[in-house]
Protein backbone atom coordinates (compact mmCIF):
# COMPACT_ATOMS: atom_id res chain seq x y z
CA UNK A 1 0.00 0.00 0.00
CA UNK A 2 1.23 3.57 -0.49
CA UNK A 3 2.47 6.04 2.14
CA UNK A 4 0.23 6.87 5.36
CA UNK A 5 0.14 9.83 6.74
CA UNK A 6 -0.36 9.97 10.79
CA UNK A 7 -1.18 12.97 12.62
CA UNK A 8 -0.77 12.83 16.22
CA UNK A 9 2.35 10.71 17.79
CA UNK A 10 0.09 10.90 21.54
CA UNK A 11 -0.01 7.14 23.57
CA UNK A 12 -2.72 5.99 20.56
CA UNK A 13 -0.91 7.60 17.47
CA UNK A 14 2.25 6.51 18.43
CA UNK A 15 1.82 2.64 19.17
CA UNK A 16 -0.63 2.88 15.92
CA UNK A 17 1.84 4.10 13.67
CA UNK A 18 4.73 1.87 15.06
CA UNK A 19 2.39 -1.02 14.32
CA UNK A 20 2.00 -0.04 10.50
CA UNK A 21 5.56 0.01 10.47
CA UNK A 22 6.06 -3.13 11.71
CA UNK A 23 3.68 -4.51 9.24
CA UNK A 24 5.58 -3.15 6.54
CA UNK A 25 4.23 0.28 5.97
CA UNK A 26 5.59 3.44 4.75
CA UNK A 27 4.59 5.52 7.68
CA UNK A 28 4.86 9.56 7.33
CA UNK A 29 3.89 11.53 11.23
CA UNK A 30 3.53 14.59 12.08
CA UNK A 31 2.74 15.87 16.06
CA UNK A 32 2.56 19.59 17.52
CA UNK A 33 5.76 18.27 19.75
CA UNK A 34 7.83 17.25 17.39
CA UNK A 35 10.41 15.31 19.49
CA UNK A 36 7.65 12.60 19.74
CA UNK A 37 8.22 11.76 16.61
CA UNK A 38 11.91 10.73 16.89
CA UNK A 39 11.58 7.42 18.02
CA UNK A 40 9.39 6.67 14.94
CA UNK A 41 11.96 8.37 12.95
CA UNK A 42 14.83 6.14 14.25
CA UNK A 43 11.99 2.79 13.73
CA UNK A 44 11.44 4.34 9.86
CA UNK A 45 9.17 7.00 9.69
CA UNK A 46 9.71 10.08 7.54
CA UNK A 47 8.49 13.45 9.94
CA UNK A 48 6.49 16.22 8.11
CA UNK A 49 6.61 19.89 9.10
CA UNK A 50 3.17 20.47 9.60
CA UNK A 51 -0.38 18.45 8.44
CA UNK A 52 -0.54 19.71 5.36
CA UNK A 53 3.52 18.39 4.51
CA UNK A 54 2.11 14.89 5.37
CA UNK A 55 -1.41 15.41 3.68
CA UNK A 56 0.36 16.59 0.33
CA UNK A 57 3.01 13.49 0.50
CA UNK A 58 0.02 10.75 1.17
CA UNK A 59 -2.49 9.81 -0.65
CA UNK A 60 -4.43 8.88 3.01
CA UNK A 61 -3.92 10.30 6.33
CA UNK A 62 -4.88 9.24 9.42
CA UNK A 63 -5.23 11.49 12.68
CA UNK A 64 -5.59 10.50 16.26
CA UNK A 65 -5.99 14.08 18.55
CA UNK A 66 -6.66 14.29 21.95
CA UNK A 67 -10.35 16.38 21.45
CA UNK A 68 -12.75 18.60 19.52
CA UNK A 69 -10.65 21.58 19.36
CA UNK A 70 -7.09 19.28 18.19
CA UNK A 71 -8.80 17.92 15.66
CA UNK A 72 -9.98 20.86 14.38
CA UNK A 73 -6.99 22.98 14.75
CA UNK A 74 -4.99 20.47 12.53
CA UNK A 75 -7.26 20.64 9.68
CA UNK A 76 -7.95 24.26 10.08
CA UNK A 77 -5.19 26.15 11.44
CA UNK A 78 -2.67 27.72 9.59
CA UNK A 79 -0.17 24.43 7.91
CA UNK A 80 -3.43 22.57 8.19
CA UNK A 81 -4.81 19.08 6.50
CA UNK A 82 -7.27 22.11 4.02
CA UNK A 83 -4.40 23.96 2.97
CA UNK A 84 -3.17 20.16 0.60
CA UNK A 85 -6.61 17.98 0.76
CA UNK A 86 -7.70 17.96 -2.87
CA UNK A 87 -9.33 14.97 -5.34
CA UNK A 88 -7.71 11.83 -4.48
CA UNK A 89 -6.85 12.42 -1.41
CA UNK A 90 -8.56 10.79 1.93
CA UNK A 91 -8.28 12.05 5.89
CA UNK A 92 -9.37 9.75 8.23
CA UNK A 93 -9.80 10.84 12.01
CA UNK A 94 -9.16 8.31 14.50
CA UNK A 95 -9.80 10.55 17.83
CA UNK A 96 -12.68 10.34 19.90
CA UNK A 97 -14.63 13.55 19.31
CA UNK A 98 -18.69 14.57 19.21
CA UNK A 99 -20.38 13.71 16.00
CA UNK A 100 -20.71 17.50 15.51
CA UNK A 101 -16.89 18.00 15.13
CA UNK A 102 -16.41 15.03 12.69
CA UNK A 103 -19.32 16.74 10.21
CA UNK A 104 -17.56 20.09 10.33
CA UNK A 105 -14.44 17.93 9.27
CA UNK A 106 -16.08 15.80 6.63
CA UNK A 107 -17.77 18.98 5.01
CA UNK A 108 -14.52 21.05 4.87
CA UNK A 109 -12.83 18.40 2.93
CA UNK A 110 -15.07 17.49 0.72
CA UNK A 111 -15.55 21.00 -0.22
CA UNK A 112 -11.69 20.76 -1.43
CA UNK A 113 -12.74 17.56 -3.13
CA UNK A 114 -10.66 15.12 -0.65
CA UNK A 115 -12.61 12.46 1.18
CA UNK A 116 -13.37 11.98 4.74
CA UNK A 117 -13.97 8.60 6.99
CA UNK A 118 -14.23 8.91 11.02
CA UNK A 119 -12.65 6.40 12.95
CA UNK A 120 -12.60 6.43 16.63
CA UNK A 121 -11.52 3.13 18.12
CA UNK A 122 -12.32 0.94 21.15
CA UNK A 123 -9.33 -0.53 23.01
CA UNK A 124 -6.57 1.27 24.76
CA UNK A 125 -2.48 1.67 24.54
CA UNK A 126 -2.17 -2.24 24.86
CA UNK A 127 -4.43 -2.86 22.02
CA UNK A 128 -3.24 -0.27 19.92
CA UNK A 129 0.16 -1.53 20.67
CA UNK A 130 -1.12 -5.43 19.72
CA UNK A 131 -3.24 -4.34 16.30
CA UNK A 132 -6.07 -5.35 18.54
CA UNK A 133 -8.57 -2.54 18.33
CA UNK A 134 -12.19 -2.04 17.63
CA UNK A 135 -13.01 0.11 14.87
CA UNK A 136 -15.85 2.74 14.75
CA UNK A 137 -15.77 3.81 10.96
CA UNK A 138 -18.83 6.55 9.35
CA UNK A 139 -18.55 8.34 6.05
CA UNK A 140 -16.89 7.68 2.86
CA UNK A 141 -17.61 4.30 1.94
CA UNK A 142 -15.29 3.87 -1.39
CA UNK A 143 -12.16 5.16 1.42
CA UNK A 144 -13.22 2.94 3.99
CA UNK A 145 -12.68 0.34 1.07
CA UNK A 146 -9.46 1.79 0.40
CA UNK A 147 -8.05 1.84 3.40
CA UNK A 148 -9.17 -1.65 5.48
CA UNK A 149 -5.55 -2.71 4.28
CA UNK A 150 -4.06 -0.49 7.26
CA UNK A 151 -7.35 -1.16 9.60
CA UNK A 152 -6.61 -4.98 9.69
CA UNK A 153 -3.36 -4.25 10.59
CA UNK A 154 -4.71 -1.49 13.57
CA UNK A 155 -7.51 -3.36 15.01
CA UNK A 156 -9.16 -6.98 15.52
CA UNK A 157 -12.58 -5.75 13.61
CA UNK A 158 -13.73 -2.62 11.90
CA UNK A 159 -17.24 -1.63 11.34
CA UNK A 160 -18.66 0.57 8.98
CA UNK A 161 -21.57 2.63 10.58
CA UNK A 162 -22.71 4.65 7.49
CA UNK A 163 -23.06 8.27 7.46
CA UNK A 164 -20.50 10.74 9.22
CA UNK A 165 -21.34 11.09 12.66
CA UNK A 166 -22.52 7.61 13.36
CA UNK A 167 -18.82 5.86 14.53
CA UNK A 168 -18.78 9.03 16.62
CA UNK A 169 -22.18 8.33 18.79
CA UNK A 170 -21.14 4.81 18.50
CA UNK A 171 -17.99 5.44 20.78
CA UNK A 172 -19.15 7.99 22.98
CA UNK A 173 -21.89 5.58 23.60
CA UNK A 174 -19.43 3.08 24.45
CA UNK A 175 -16.97 4.71 26.68
CA UNK A 176 -19.99 6.69 28.59
CA UNK A 177 -21.10 2.97 29.97
CA UNK A 178 -17.45 2.24 30.61
CA UNK A 179 -16.66 5.40 32.92
CA UNK A 180 -19.91 4.25 34.79
CA UNK A 181 -18.60 0.91 34.62
CA UNK A 182 -15.43 2.24 36.38
CA UNK A 183 -17.28 4.43 38.84
CA UNK A 184 -19.31 1.26 40.12
CA UNK A 185 -16.25 -0.53 40.20
CA UNK A 186 -14.47 1.76 42.10
CA UNK A 187 -17.44 2.39 44.56
CA UNK A 188 -17.14 -1.25 45.18
CA UNK A 189 -13.79 -1.79 45.57
CA UNK A 190 -13.92 1.01 48.46
CA UNK A 191 -16.52 -0.46 49.89
CA UNK A 192 -15.19 -4.08 50.16
CA UNK A 193 -12.04 -2.72 51.42
CA UNK A 194 -13.92 -0.43 54.68
CA UNK A 195 -16.02 -2.94 55.39
CA UNK A 196 -13.48 -5.27 56.28
CA UNK A 197 -13.26 -7.78 53.05
CA UNK A 198 -9.93 -7.71 50.75
CA UNK A 199 -10.18 -6.17 47.81
CA UNK A 200 -7.70 -8.73 45.95
CA UNK A 201 -10.31 -11.35 47.16
CA UNK A 202 -13.04 -9.14 45.35
CA UNK A 203 -11.50 -9.25 42.30
CA UNK A 204 -10.68 -13.14 42.04
CA UNK A 205 -14.52 -13.58 42.76
CA UNK A 206 -15.61 -10.74 39.72
CA UNK A 207 -14.01 -12.33 37.55
CA UNK A 208 -15.44 -15.27 38.18
CA UNK A 209 -18.96 -14.05 38.38
CA UNK A 210 -21.63 -12.85 35.91
CA UNK A 211 -20.35 -9.61 35.25
CA UNK A 212 -16.47 -10.85 34.74
CA UNK A 213 -14.88 -8.31 31.91
CA UNK A 214 -11.44 -7.21 30.50
CA UNK A 215 -11.49 -3.72 32.07
CA UNK A 216 -11.99 -5.15 35.86
CA UNK A 217 -9.16 -7.55 35.61
CA UNK A 218 -6.76 -5.54 33.69
CA UNK A 219 -7.40 -2.46 35.63
CA UNK A 220 -8.11 -4.08 38.76
CA UNK A 221 -4.73 -5.56 40.15
CA UNK A 222 -3.32 -2.09 39.32
CA UNK A 223 -5.99 0.48 41.23
CA UNK A 224 -5.21 -2.28 44.57
CA UNK A 225 -1.76 -1.03 44.23
CA UNK A 226 -2.63 2.54 43.84
CA UNK A 227 -1.00 2.69 40.35
CA UNK A 228 -2.54 5.00 38.06
CA UNK A 229 0.16 4.64 34.71
CA UNK A 230 -1.57 6.36 32.06
CA UNK A 231 -3.00 3.88 28.96
CA UNK A 232 -6.33 5.92 28.81
CA UNK A 233 -5.93 9.68 30.35
CA UNK A 234 -8.38 10.32 32.81
CA UNK A 235 -9.13 13.69 31.31
CA UNK A 236 -9.63 12.23 27.74
CA UNK A 237 -12.88 9.90 29.59
CA UNK A 238 -13.76 12.66 31.23
CA UNK A 239 -13.88 14.45 27.66
CA UNK A 240 -16.22 11.48 26.28
CA UNK A 241 -18.60 11.15 29.78
CA UNK A 242 -19.10 14.84 28.73
CA UNK A 243 -19.67 14.54 25.34
CA UNK A 244 -21.94 11.60 26.09
CA UNK A 245 -23.70 13.87 28.39
CA UNK A 246 -24.48 16.52 25.45
CA UNK A 247 -25.61 13.57 23.26
CA UNK A 248 -27.98 12.16 25.51
CA UNK A 249 -29.13 16.15 25.90
CA UNK A 250 -29.64 16.75 22.06
CA UNK A 251 -32.16 13.30 22.03
CA UNK A 252 -33.67 13.84 25.58
CA UNK A 253 -32.14 10.49 26.96
CA UNK A 254 -32.04 10.90 31.30
CA UNK A 255 -28.45 9.32 32.36
CA UNK A 256 -28.34 10.02 36.02
CA UNK A 257 -25.59 7.30 36.39
CA UNK A 258 -23.32 8.90 33.44
CA UNK A 259 -24.19 12.40 35.22
CA UNK A 260 -22.89 10.96 38.49
CA UNK A 261 -20.29 9.00 36.97
CA UNK A 262 -18.81 12.62 34.73
CA UNK A 263 -18.74 14.58 38.20
CA UNK A 264 -16.11 11.88 39.95
CA UNK A 265 -13.92 12.51 36.74
CA UNK A 266 -14.47 16.01 36.84
CA UNK A 267 -13.37 16.10 40.67
CA UNK A 268 -10.87 14.10 39.80
CA UNK A 269 -9.54 15.99 37.04
CA UNK A 270 -9.81 18.61 39.50
CA UNK A 271 -7.78 17.37 42.23
CA UNK A 272 -4.63 17.16 39.40
CA UNK A 273 -5.15 13.56 38.14
CA UNK A 274 -6.16 14.41 34.86
CA UNK A 275 -3.27 12.77 33.36
CA UNK A 276 -2.99 9.93 35.19
CA UNK A 277 -4.84 6.61 33.84
CA UNK A 278 -8.85 7.05 34.29
CA UNK A 279 -8.76 4.13 37.12
CA UNK A 280 -7.57 7.23 39.11
CA UNK A 281 -10.97 7.61 39.92
CA UNK A 282 -10.65 5.38 42.68
CA UNK A 283 -8.90 7.75 44.51
CA UNK A 284 -12.17 10.20 44.92
CA UNK A 285 -14.12 7.49 46.53
CA UNK A 286 -11.07 6.96 49.13
CA UNK A 287 -11.61 10.05 50.42
CA UNK A 288 -13.55 9.66 53.46
CA UNK A 289 -15.39 12.39 55.42
CA UNK A 290 -13.85 14.24 58.09
CA UNK A 291 -15.49 13.00 61.55
CA UNK A 292 -17.33 15.60 63.20
N1 LIG B 1 -5.49 6.26 25.30
C1 LIG B 1 -6.51 5.46 25.07
O1 LIG B 1 -6.65 4.40 25.71
C2 LIG B 1 -7.53 5.76 24.04
C3 LIG B 1 -7.70 7.04 23.54
N2 LIG B 1 -8.67 7.27 22.60
C4 LIG B 1 -8.85 8.60 22.04
O2 LIG B 1 -7.77 8.79 21.13
C5 LIG B 1 -7.37 10.17 21.12
C6 LIG B 1 -5.89 10.26 21.47
O3 LIG B 1 -5.72 9.71 22.76
P1 LIG B 1 -4.27 9.53 23.42
O4 LIG B 1 -3.29 9.14 22.40
O5 LIG B 1 -4.49 8.68 24.61
O6 LIG B 1 -4.01 11.02 23.90
P2 LIG B 1 -2.64 11.77 24.27
O7 LIG B 1 -3.04 12.83 25.23
O8 LIG B 1 -1.59 10.80 24.63
O9 LIG B 1 -2.23 12.44 22.88
C7 LIG B 1 -2.95 13.52 22.36
C8 LIG B 1 -2.37 13.94 21.03
O10 LIG B 1 -3.11 15.09 20.56
C9 LIG B 1 -2.16 16.12 20.28
N3 LIG B 1 -2.76 17.44 20.47
C10 LIG B 1 -3.39 17.90 21.57
N4 LIG B 1 -3.83 19.16 21.37
C11 LIG B 1 -3.44 19.51 20.11
C12 LIG B 1 -3.60 20.67 19.32
N5 LIG B 1 -4.25 21.75 19.77
N6 LIG B 1 -3.08 20.67 18.08
C13 LIG B 1 -2.44 19.59 17.60
N7 LIG B 1 -2.25 18.44 18.30
C14 LIG B 1 -2.76 18.40 19.55
C15 LIG B 1 -1.00 15.87 21.21
O11 LIG B 1 0.15 16.55 20.78
P3 LIG B 1 1.32 16.97 21.80
O12 LIG B 1 2.18 15.75 21.94
O13 LIG B 1 2.01 18.11 21.16
O14 LIG B 1 0.66 17.35 23.10
C16 LIG B 1 -0.90 14.35 21.09
O15 LIG B 1 -0.28 13.98 19.91
C17 LIG B 1 -8.31 10.86 22.11
O16 LIG B 1 -9.39 11.40 21.40
C18 LIG B 1 -8.76 9.74 23.02
O17 LIG B 1 -10.00 10.02 23.62
C19 LIG B 1 -9.44 6.26 22.09
C20 LIG B 1 -9.29 4.99 22.54
C21 LIG B 1 -8.35 4.65 23.56
O1 LIG C 1 -11.34 5.11 24.82
C1 LIG C 1 -10.78 4.30 25.54
C2 LIG C 1 -10.84 2.88 25.35
O2 LIG C 1 -10.22 2.14 26.16
O3 LIG C 1 -11.50 2.45 24.40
Amino acid sequence: MEEIGFLGMGIMGKAMAMNLLRHGFKVSVWNRTLSKCDELKEHGASVGESPAAVIKKCKYTIGMLSDPPAALSVVFDKGGILEEICSGKGYIDMSTVDAETSAKISEAVQKKGGSFLEAPVSGSKKPAEDGQLVILAAGEKGLYDAILPAFDVLGKKSFFLGEVGNGAKMKLVVNMIMGSMMNAFSEGLVLADKSGLSPKTLLDVLDLAAIANPMFKMKGPSMIENSYSPAFPLKHQQKDMRLALALGDENAVSMPVAAAANEAFKKARSTGLGDLDFSAVYEIFKVTEPSA
